[in-house]
């Protein structure tokens, strides 16, 4: 997600420096004008605002307030943008953090798979320091479509993982669908098509239930990432930690997050989130 949206950056001819963990990710966006810094500190250093875009809260954390991470680089004048999918919590240490050196920040994660991130076309889901929202505006509206503001430190960080939490269970649901329609004997890319045209009708289902019925599920939304956590499955984790934390009950999530846990348990983390659908496949076998 971090590469397409440095890239648009560099397009439109921001001054863009890069930093990642696993260097070699940087060449192509260095070789299209991109400057280097060998550290998140350095990046922080070297620029008014700086975005952060890594995969869960623990490496939110280590890349901000860790050894040579961007806190040490931060001051009065700077803003630090955090576009991860983090919990509540998290965003909130950040800020101490980033607040302790006098900088502004922004948690800011975002709506939208990687051909959004491609396209511009993402959804900015902000809380934080106003004056840096205001500030970084112009440069969301070059990544996204649409930008919110939700107030205090949190609220971002609560709707992204609320959306998510939404999302996991209506594909969880849809599979079901898939598998119930073909079970009957009904043609399962005849219900794609139905639902397509109804009240419940979602681009999402449009996206993937093409693929879906042919069994082919081409990585969007991984159900993991590199660390071998799932990640809708980390979204679904951290969205039934927050319901707990204001005691809401989240049945449907819980037992959307039971089936991602089968399916990776199936060996299917590389492949997208629709691929929740194998899952059911396989607890319909295990059965019949
Ligand atoms: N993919 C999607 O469709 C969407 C993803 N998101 C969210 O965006 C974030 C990034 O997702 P995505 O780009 O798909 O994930 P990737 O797994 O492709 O990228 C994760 C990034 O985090 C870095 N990273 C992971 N662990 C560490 C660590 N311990 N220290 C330093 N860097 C680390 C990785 O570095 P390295 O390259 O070295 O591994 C990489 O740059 C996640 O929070 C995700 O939930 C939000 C909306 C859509
Ligand atoms: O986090 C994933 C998304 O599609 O949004």
């Amino acid at each position: 997600m971090g590469s397409p949206m440095a890239l648009n950056l560099i397009k439109v001819g921001c001054d863009v420096i890069v930093w990642n963990r696993t260097k070699s990710k940087c060449d192509p966006l260095i070789s299209l004008g991109a400057k280097y810094s060998s550290s998140p500190e350095e990046v922080a250093a070297n620029c008014d605002v700086t975005f952060a875009m890594l995969a869960d809260p623990e490496s939110a954390i280590d890349v901000t307030c860790g050894k040579n991470g961007a806190v040490s680089g931060m001051g009065p004048g700077k803003g630090y943008v955090d576009v991860s999918t983090v919990d509540v919590a998290t965003s909130k240490l950040i800020n101490e953090h980033i607040k302790a050196r006098g900088a502004l920040f922004l948690e800011a994660p975002v709506s939208g798979s990687k051909k959004l991130a491609e396209d511009g076309q993402l959804i900015f889901l902000t809380a934080g320091d106003r004056s840096l929202y205001e500030l970084v505006s112009p440069l969301l509206d070059i990544l996204g479509k649409s930008r919110f503001y939700l107030g205090k430190v949190g609220n971002g960080a609560a709707m992204k993982l609320v959306v998510n939490m939404i999302m996991g269970s209506m594909m969880a649901s849809f599979s079901e669908g898939i598998l119930l329609s073909k079970k009957v004997g009904l043609d399962p890319s005849v219900l794609v098509e139905v639902v397509s045209q109804g009240a419940i009708s979602a681009p999402m289902y449009s996206l993937k239930g093409p693929s879906m019925v042919k069994s082919q599920y081409p990585t969007a939304f991984p159900l993991k990432h590199q660390q071998k956590k799932l990640m809708l499955t980390q979204d679904l984790r951290l969205a039934l930690g927050l319901a707990e934390s204001v005691s809401q009950s989240t049945p449907i999530a819980a037992a959307a997050n039971e089936l991602y846990k089968v399916a990776k348990s199936y060996g299917l983390s590389d492949e997208d989130f629709s691929a929740v659908i194998e899952a059911l496949k396989a607890k319909s076998q295990d059965t019949a």
